[in-house]
């Protein structure tokens, strides 16, 4: 196991205070052990894809951890937990989501866990934050850089805050 890793997150939400709560939670991740906050994205408001609902706020961030990407995951799910996540429908309104995007350039695919973030090449609110920190990083998947992978996707409702 790569237990020296760069890992790229999703942060997200749109319920409750959410430019308060999106701060929050990189404040808290940065503050974990085993988790240095390498860079982060300005913030953006996003048009929601999915289901009719509250814009979000989005951002991305790069860590450098020294941890499995399972125990990354769980710390991801504690930290949601921690601001008041409540699972309620797939893709509705949610007070803190925080998604995995990439590790180094592992794939990987398990039921509980996806590697790269399987919708994360189709999301202009992941890809334009990840372009801000990330532009030159190979996909994976794709063997596209992520600054190819933003000029696909129609990015009309993604503004910098
Ligand atoms: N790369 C990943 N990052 C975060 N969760 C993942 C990933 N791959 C698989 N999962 C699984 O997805 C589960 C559900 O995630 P979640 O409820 O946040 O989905 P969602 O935000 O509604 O939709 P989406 O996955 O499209 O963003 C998590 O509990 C986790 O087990
Ligand atoms: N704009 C935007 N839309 C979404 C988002 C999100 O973070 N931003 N997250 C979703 C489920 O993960 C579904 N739709």
């Amino acid at each position: 196991m790569n237990t020296n890793a760069l890992c790229a997150i999703a942060i997200g939400s749109n319920l409750g205070d959410s430019r308060a709560t999106v701060k929050a939670a990189l404040d808290t991740l940065a503050a974990t052990p085993d988790i240095a906050l390498i860079a982060q994205s300005s913030w953006y408001q996003t048009a929601a894809v999915g289901p009719p609902q509250p814009d979000f706020i989005n951002g991305c961030a790069v860590l450098r951890i020294q941890m499995s990407p399972q125990l990354l995951l769980e710390t991801l799910l504690s930290i949601e937990a921690q601001f008041g996540r409540v699972r309620r429908e797939r893709w509705g309104p949610r007070s803190l989501d925080l998604d995995l995007l990439l590790y180094d350039d592992l794939i990987l695919d398990t039921p509980t866990l996806q590697i790269p973030h399987p919708r994360m090449r189709d999301r202009a609110f992941v890809l334009v934050p990840l372009a801000e920190i990330a532009s030159n990083w190979i996909d994976p998947v794709s063997g596209k850089a992520i600054a190819e992978l933003v000029q696909a996707v129609d990015c009309s409702g993604v503004v910098r805050i």
